[in-house]
């Protein structure tokens, strides 16, 4: 098999045990589930649902990256460390800044549409 299929393999492959065995990325993907049905319920347009997808990847790929990083340090070391310790807040840092941003984009791109729907 060709070195780039391999590849290609593994990391699908990596996506696959994210989503199965990593109960975070679980409800992320759970969540954005949720966040395609409300899109396609409020009949986003392209640039809207261009914006939801990239948010979602944004975050579950964050999410992978984070989990990945938490499990090579313990594989380090499970005693009490401050290194990983500041290295785990870090991963766990990045999730938050891109989740934050994700809820500001849901909310300037939901929140005016749900408005017109109720007052409808
Ligand atoms: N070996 C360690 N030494 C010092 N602090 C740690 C250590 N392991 C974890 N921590 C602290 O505990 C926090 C949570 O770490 P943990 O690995 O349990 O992540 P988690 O978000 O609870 O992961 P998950 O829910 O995926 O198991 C870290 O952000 C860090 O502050």
């Amino acid at each position: 098999m060709n070195r780039f299929l391999k590849s290609f393999l593994y990391a699908f492959r990596g996506i696959l045990c994210a989503l199965s065995s990593e109960n975070n990325c679980r409800v992320q993907l759970a969540v954005a589930v949720v966040a395609v049905g409300m899109s396609w319920w409020l009949r986003l347009g392209p640039l809207e649902w261009a914006l939801v997808v990239l948010c979602i990847a944004l975050v579950i790929g964050m999410e992978m990256v984070n989990s990945a990083i938490e499990k090579a340090c313990d594989r380090i070391t499970r005693e009490k460390d401050d290194y990983v310790r500041y290295v785990k807040d870090m991963a766990a840092g990045a999730v938050l800044w891109v989740s934050i941003g994700t809820a500001v984009v849901g909310a300037i791109i939901f929140i005016p549409k749900i408005v017109k729907l109720i007052n409808l």
